[in-house]
């Protein structure tokens, strides 16, 4: 199993299912597979409040078959996440604000960043989660400035043989 941690926006779905693509393994991303089955990420915290999301994410994280697994910026913040990422190759993205800032704007998908536009809540969430993404790290990626591809491509030589 291959796992994608990071902040939200550093890549870990549009990375997770290029990586997935040319590994030939299948691609799988959390907070989709929770939408697919309860509805839109917004309308679930408005509805039953991110504790509600969380326990969705972690029953899907637990249950999630083999592959590239894309993990919400959150799934990080429960130990029985890290121990479910522990079994597998972690790759932390990393982000730096800049690129966030561009990456961000005019996007309404996600409920911890409503009215973000200053980005406060994304920097404070980000500054809370380092350590932990810093710690479950097999492969640590800087995404600023690089494409897809380039990203992926730095991926590759630092995957433990399949
Ligand atoms: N390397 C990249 N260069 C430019 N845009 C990117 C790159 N990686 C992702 N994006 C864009 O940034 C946004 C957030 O990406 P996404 O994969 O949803 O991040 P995450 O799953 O980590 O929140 C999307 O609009 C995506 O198309
Ligand atoms: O960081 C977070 O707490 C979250 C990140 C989101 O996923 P992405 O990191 O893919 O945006 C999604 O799981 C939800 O909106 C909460
Ligand atoms: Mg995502």
């Amino acid at each position: 199993m291959i796992y994608l941690i990071g902040p939200m926006a550093s890549g870990k779905s549009t990375v997770g299912k290029s990586l997935a693509t040319v590994l030939s393994m299948n691609f799988y991303d959390t907070d989709a597979l929770v939408v697919a089955e309860h509805g839109s990420i917004a309308s679930i915290f408005a509805a039953h409040g991110e504790a509600r999301f969380r326990d969705l994410e972690q029953q899907t994280l637990a249950s999630v078959p083999q592959g590239v697994i894309a993990t919400g910026g959150g799934a990080v913040l429960r130990e029985e996440n890290c121990k479910v990422l522990r079994t597998g190759t972690v790759v932390y993205l990393e982000m730096s604000e800049a690129t966030a800032a561009s990456r961000l704007k005019g996007d309404n998908s996600r409920p911890l960043l409503a009215g973000d536009a200053a980005l406060t809540s994304w920097i404070s969430l980000y500054r809370k989660r380092r350590a932990i993404y810093e710690s479950l790290a097999d492969v640590r990626i800087s995404v600023d400035q690089k494409s897809v591809l380039q990203i992926v491509e730095e991926i590759l030589p630092q995957l433990p043989a399949m």
